[in-house]
């Protein structure tokens, strides 16, 4: 479990070249992070790849790294809080790259904080994005695959603290949350239309994209957390794009309203012998 083995670190392909060939993928929040990792593994596989996400920097930012490695690109301006965004930005890649087939809710906002001191904006802020966002991009996408009679694979990313919670970021996680129960609920009621509906949850994934609240406090950063993931290693983006590509491809066309977990381990790890308790006062002290 330590480490990838050879074959894979160095690129070796899991799905068939073409698995996505001719079809359009969309990425919210897709020029940074994780939402990136996943976009260049789609289009590594032929996906046509639209980027859509408010920030013009980080969208070309994107595009840029995916067309250098080859692939196809666009960048899309949206704010998924907006439902006339999202419709507009359905109909901006349909016209750009063709119909959107595959849907990866990735775009998320977060910050710590603790609940007491949380206004009732900050909540408001990622709760929308994370929960209603979700809902809206994916409304928009299940209403022109049916329109169209075609299928499609929807994405939702999670985080492992769906389960459990997690002081210092009670927002993110209740809407985390939501999104989950919303991953069951239409992948139940859009199956029989052909549209799969599921969720990743990522464990402890570093980057060089965390906005600035998201920055490891820790001097040493994140990647010196993994003495406290049983895998004893933090995830490798690249892996993400291994799971998301699987998920919304033929090979998984009978995977539907599941939460794929990918995390080291580290979600189960809960013993007797926990180290001590320290309340969220204490590491988020103002
Ligand atoms: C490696 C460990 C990872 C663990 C799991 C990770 C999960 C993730 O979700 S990572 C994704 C994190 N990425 C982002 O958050 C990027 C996008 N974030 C944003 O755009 C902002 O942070 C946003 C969520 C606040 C939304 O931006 P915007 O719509 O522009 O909202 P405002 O800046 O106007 O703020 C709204 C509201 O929120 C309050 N607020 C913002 N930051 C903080 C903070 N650090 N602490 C406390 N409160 C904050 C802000 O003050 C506003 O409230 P009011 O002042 O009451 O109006
Ligand atoms: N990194 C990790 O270890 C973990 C990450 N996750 C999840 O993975 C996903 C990606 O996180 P990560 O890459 O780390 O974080 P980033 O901050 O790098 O990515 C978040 C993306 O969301 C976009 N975004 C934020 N608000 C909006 C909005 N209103 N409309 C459209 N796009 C928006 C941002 O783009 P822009 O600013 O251009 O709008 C940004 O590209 C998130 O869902 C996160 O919760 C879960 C567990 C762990």
């Amino acid at each position: 479990m330590n480490g990838l083995p050879p074959a894979l670190a160095a690129g070796l392909a899991m799905l068939p070249d073409g698995t996505f060939a001719g079809k359009t993928v969309m990425v919210t929040g897709g020029g940074t992070g994780l939402g990136l990792a996943m976009g260049r593994e789609f289009a590594r596989l032929g996906g046509r790849i639209a980027i859509a996400s408010r920030s013009e920097e980080h969208r070309a930012k994107g595009v840029a790294a995916i067309r250098a490695e080859g692939g196809i690109a666009e960048g899309i301006a949206l704010d998924v809080r907006d439902a006339d965004q999202v419709a507009l930005a359905f109909d901006t890649v349909e016209e750009r790259l063709g119909p959107v087939e595959v849907l990866i809710n990735n775009a998320a906002g977060n910050f710590p904080v603790r609940a007491e001191k949380l206004s009732p904006n900050g909540w408001r802020a990622v709760v929308d994005i994370v929960l209603t966002g979700t809902f809206l991009c994916s409304k928009a996408f299940a209403a022109r695959r049916v329109a169209r009679g075609e299928s499609g694979a929807i994405l939702n990313i999670l985080a492992t603290y769906v389960d459990g919670g997690a002081p210092g970021h009670a927002h993110s996680a209740a809407a985390k949350a939501g999104v989950r129960n919303l991953t069951e609920s239409l992948a139940i009621e859009w199956a029989p239309d052909g549209i799969r509906v599921n969720a990743l949850a990522p464990g402890l994934f570093p980057h060089d994209d965390h906005a600035p609240a998201m920055r490891s406090r820790r001097p040493d950063g994140y990647e010196a957390e993994k003495t406290r993931i049983p895998a004893g290693r933090v995830g490798k983006t690249q892996e993400l794009g291994w799971a998301a590509t699987y998920l919304c491809s033929p090979y998984a066309a009978f995977v539907t309203g599941h939460m794929f977990v990918i995390d080291g381990g580290d979600r189960l790890n809960r013993s007797i012998r926990n180290p001590e308790f320290e309340p969220i006062r204490d590491q988020l002290p103002d």
